[in-house]
């Protein structure tokens, strides 16, 4: 089990992380989410032992994870830790830069569990291929491999899709969710990426400037965002004032999905349409309402300029919020 209490490192600068608490348990998957410069690396590292805490603990299991001031060799060999600036050798092939880094078993335990993660991960063409000749994303899924070589117990991926093309990165991270999750491996990741989190974190964090905004399972933070910029990082979100639309909210405010508001033949609400975006399953439409943009999904395409009557979907919004 991983415990993590009031965990603070701030660089030179006073940027970095503070006040950071939370809990997984043993195969546990934790998104950490939030703009750029949030501090979703320097918790990563940090996680890792690589820093040493201004403030704060990490225990993993009985054990205390301590900075570099504690260890001669920092980082834990229980954990696998995946930079953004993946770690490999370069005038050796894929195959061999995975096998370098497999537990100590028999030569067909070995082979087995390494021609597996070649596999996996779609390596079988550059497997005899030099490291320096791969691609930017061969590189990166190359490392993801080689990081499972040993199974570790705690796996810390910094943006492990920043390099791989839409094609490959559907299927990839599919895979390699399923396998950690059959191998009982906790892994906490750093992401931009809505679609990574959604369908394969238990846990998000939400960062924002080295503070935790959120800290919930991720079907609670997306269903029930603390606020507007929690929900923004998922795609856009319409922040309604509930005395400008005569709704019957508790809170004064409420932050509604554009999925949540349809188009209707007539309503109490009109609006102009702006813009209109192909989004590939429906369009996202956004109309001009008493000056304030509204954000609506519709499964056709609508005129700009055209005058619309819409309404909340207040059956799944109340749906969504109990
Ligand atoms: N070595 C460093 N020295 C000084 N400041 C740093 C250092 N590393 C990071 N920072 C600062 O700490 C803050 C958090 O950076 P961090 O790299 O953790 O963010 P991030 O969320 O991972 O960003 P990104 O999504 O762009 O990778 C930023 O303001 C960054 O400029």
């Amino acid at each position: 089990m991983l415990k993590v209490n009031g965990l603070t490192y701030l660089h030179e600068n006073d940027k970095g992380v503070s006040n950071i608490h939370f809990e997984l348990d043993k195969g546990d998957h934790l998104a950490l989410i939030g703009e750029s410069g949030c501090g979703k690396s320097t918790l990563i590292k940090s996680l890792y032992g690589l820093f040493d805490l201004d403030k704060g603990s990490i225990q993993w299991n009985e054990q205390k994870i301590l900075g570099p001031a504690y260890n001669l060799v920092p980082g834990y060999p229980k954990f696998k830790h995946l930079s953004q600036e993946f770690d490999l050798m370069p005038f050796t092939t894929s195959e061999e830069n995975i096998q370098k880094y497999l537990s100590r078993e028999t030569p067909e335990k070995n082979k087995k569990r390494s021609d597996e993660l070649i596999s996996l991960f779609d390596l079988d063409d550059v497997k005899h291929q030099k490291v320096k000749t791969l691609s930017g994303g061969q590189k990166q899924r190359v490392a993801i491999a080689q990081a499972l070589a040993k199974p570790p117990e705690l796996i810390l991926l910094d943006e492990p899709f920043s390099h791989i093309d839409q094609f490959l990165k559907h299927r990839l991270r599919r895979r390699l969710f399923q396998f950690l999750k059959k191998e009982d491996i906790t892994c906490i990741f750093a992401t931009h990426d809505a679609d990574d989190v959604l369908p394969f974190s238990d846990y998000t964090m939400v960062l924002k400037d080295g503070e935790a905004q959120d800290f919930r399972t991720t079907q609670l933070v997306f269903n029930k965002p603390k606020n507007e910029y929690c929900a923004s990082l998922f795609g856009d979100i319409n922040v309604i004032e509930k005395t400008k639309f005569n709704l019957e909210f508790e809170d004064d405010k409420v932050l509604i999905f554009p999925h949540e508001i349809s188009f209707k033949k007539v309503s109490e609400y009109q609006g102009i349409i702006k813009s209109t975006y192909f989004k590939g399953s429906h369009y996202l439409i956004e109309l001009d309402f008493n000056s304030k943009s509204i954000f609506a999904t519709s499964q056709v395409n609508l005129k700009l300029n055209d005058k619309v009557y819409f309404d909340f979907d207040f059956e799944r919004i109340k749906q969504r919020l109990n």
